[in-house]
C-alpha cells in the first residue's frame, strides 16, 4: 500500500496543477489547491494538505471550496474514521487572501455571505486534526481553531494580524480564540496584529502538542489513526458533547451529555465495548 502511495503523491502534485476534480489512482478527486490522501492503517486517515505554496497557503475562495468539498468525500467515506489539514513547512496558511479582498466593498461582503461557506469545517461530524507548522495567521488561524485538535510544529506561529489591516478577524478569530487562550491573550492578540510561537500557544492550550516541524504530520496521522479504531458513532457523539462546552452553560450541557450517554446504551458498538473488556480482548467496532 505504501508502494501505492508513493505514486499517488507524485502523481497527484503534477495532477493537482492540472485538471480540479478529476479522479485520481487512489479513487480521491485530485485538486487545484489542495492535495487530498488516505493515509495510516486501513486508509482509515484522510489527509488533506493546502498547496498554494508560492502564497503561502492564503485561502483565496477557490482553495476553500476545495478544502469543503474534500471534507464533504471524506465524510462520507465509511473507510476513514478521522481527518487531518496540514499546509507545508513554511506556512499552514498565511490567513485569508488579501488580494482577493482587496477591492471587495461592504456590499460584495455583506450579498455575497463573505466567509460563510467557511463554518463548514466545524460542522463536519468526523474529528478533524489541523498539523500547523509555520505561519498560522489570521484565516490560518481560525481554519485551525475550527478544528478539533491542534498539533503544533517547533516552528509555528499563530497570529490574528487582521488589526494591521484595518479589518478584524471574520471566520471565528474573536469568538474562538478567547475560549482557546483566554481574554486578555486573545485581546492582546487581535488589538495588537501580534504573533505567538509554538511555546506560548503550548502554555496558552491552544495547541495540545509540539513536534520537531519534520515529524508533525506523521505525529497528526498516529492520532488520527488511534482516534479511527474507535467506533465512528461514538466518537461523532463524543465530538458534538464536548463542542457542546463551546455553545452552552455548564447545566445545559451537562443535561445534554447525560441524553447521549445514555442514547450509547442503544448502540451495538457500547455493548461490544464493555463485552470485549470483560472478555478481556479487543472491542472489533462496526459502528453501529
Ligand atoms: C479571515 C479574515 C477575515 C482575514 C484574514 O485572514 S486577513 C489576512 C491575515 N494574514 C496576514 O495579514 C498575513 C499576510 N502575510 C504576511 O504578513 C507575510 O506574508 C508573512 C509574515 C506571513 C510571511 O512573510 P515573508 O516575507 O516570508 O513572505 P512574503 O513575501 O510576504 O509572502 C510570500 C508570497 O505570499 C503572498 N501572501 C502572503 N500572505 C498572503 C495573504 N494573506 N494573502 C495573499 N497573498 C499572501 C505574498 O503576497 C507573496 O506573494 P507575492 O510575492 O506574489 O506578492
Amino acid at each position: 500500500m505504501s508502494a501505492l502511495f508513493t505514486t499517488g503523491r507524485a502523481f497527484l502534485s503534477r495532477a493537482a496543477k492540472s485538471a480540479a476534480f478529476s479522479r485520481s489512482l487512489s479513487g480521491l478527486p485530485t485538486y487545484e489547491n489542495i492535495i487530498v490522501e488516505k493515509r495510516g492503517k486501513n486508509d482509515s486517515v484522510g489527509l488533506i494538505q493546502l498547496n498554494r505554496p508560492k502564497a503561502l497557503n492564503a485561502l483565496c475562495d477557490a482553495l476553500f471550496d476545495d478544502v469543503n468539498d474534500a471534507l464533504d468525500k471524506l465524510s462520507e467515506d465509511k473507510g476513514v474514521g478521522c481527518l487531518v489539514i496540514t499546509g507545508n513547512e513554511k506556512a499552514f496558511a498565511a490567513g485569508a487572501d488579501i488580494k482577493e479582498m482587496q477591492n471587495k466593498t461592504f456590499v460584495d461582503c455583506a450579498s455575497g455571505n463573505f466567509l460563510g461557506h467557511w463554518g463548514r469545517v466545524s460542522k463536519n461530524r468526523k474529528p478533524i486534526i489541523a498539523a500547523v507548522n509555520g505561519f498560522a495567521l489570521g484565516g490560518g488561524c481560525e481554519l485551525a481553531m475550527m478544528c478539533d485538535i491542534i498539533y503544533a510544529g517547533e516552528n509555528a506561529h499563530f497570529g490574528q494580524p487582521e488589526i494591521l489591516l484595518g479589518t478584524i478577524p471574520g471566520a471565528g478569530g474573536t469568538q474562538r480564540l478567547p475560549r482557546y487562550v483566554g481574554k486578555s491573550l486573545a485581546m492582546e492578540m487581535v488589538l495588537t496584529g501580534n504573533r505567538i510561537n509554538a511555546q506560548t500557544a503550548l502554555s496558552a492550550g491552544l495547541v495540545s502538542k509540539i513536534f520537531p516541524t519534520g515529524r508533525l504530520v506523521d505525529e497528526a496521522i498516529k492520532t488520527a489513526e488511534t482516534i479511527s479504531q474507535n467506533s465512528q458513532l461514538i466518537v461523532a457523539l463524543a465530538k458534538e458533547s464536548v463542542n457542546k462546552a463551546y455553545e452552552t452553560t455548564l447545566a445545559e450541557g451537562n443535561e445534554f451529555e447525560k441524553k447521549i450517554f445514555h442514547a450509547t446504551f442503544a448502540t451495538a458498538d457500547r455493548k461490544e465495548g464493555m463485552t470485549a473488556f470483560v472478555e478481556k480482548r479487543k472491542a472489533d467496532f462496526k459502528n453501529n
